[in-house]
């Protein structure tokens, strides 16, 4: 094996306000493509319907709650199915890269380059002051977009196939983040963000 040919441990990436740091390739024990298909038929996905303006809208991609305690999220509270062998698995890996735990995980699935996810932070009380969310991708790449909520600061990062992003610290305090549609095709995207409620 090329001990060198990537990054084998979480590599900071600079950024005002918070912490950031990412992976290339998480280590698991099956090809991503592979995990990429499985969570697909595995997992028990929804198409949510969100309230906007009073209007009702399905929200523009399939998501799933797994894990052990309830959680409330844009104003809804979620009861979410226990973990499965196949996300227990994906779990102990992203432990053992972050040295962190979780006890929970929102699931996002982007069909193609329509779907997306609204800017937002992860800052609901029970996540505690300064959460880690531990972000995994399988599939296309997407961009990743911070935003500053004071200062006139973006960051873009490519989420690409079978990597880990960890957000802790005070980032989501002072940054929302979002996925936006694109214009150009884009395969499947599935990202599991790992969380510990409290
Ligand atoms: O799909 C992504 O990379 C972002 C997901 C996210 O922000 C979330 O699950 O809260
Ligand atoms: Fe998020």
């Amino acid at each position: 094996m090329d001990l060198f040919s990537a990054e084998a441990t979480l590599q900071p990436i600079p950024i005002d306000d918070g912490e950031l740091s990412f992976l290339s390739q998480l280590p698991l024990a099956q090809p991503n493509d592979v995990l990429l298909h499985r969570l697909l038929d595995e997992i028990t996905w929804r198409e949510e319907t969100i309230y906007l303006f009073g209007k009702a809208q399905k929200q523009p991609r399939l998501s799933a709650w797994y894990g052990e305690a309830s959680y409330t999220y844009s104003g809804r509270t979620f009861h979410p199915l226990p973990f499965t062998p196949l996300l227990l698995e994906i779990r102990r890996a992203v432990e053992d890269a972050t040295g962190k735990r979780y006890n929970s995980v929102l699931l996002n699935c982007y069909r193609n380059e329509r779907d997306s996810m609204g800017f937002h932070s992860d800052d609901e009380p029970e996540l505690g002051a300064e959460p880690a969310i531990a972000s995994v991708t399988f599939g296309a790449t997407r961009t990743f977009i911070l935003k500053h909520r004071k200062l006139a600061k973006t960051v873009k990062l490519d989420l690409t196939d079978g990597s880990l992003l960890l957000m802790a610290g005070t980032l989501q305090r002072h940054w929302r983040h979002g996925i936006n549609k694109e214009t150009k095709p884009r395969g499947m995207r599935i990202n599991l963000t790992f969380r510990l409620i409290r």
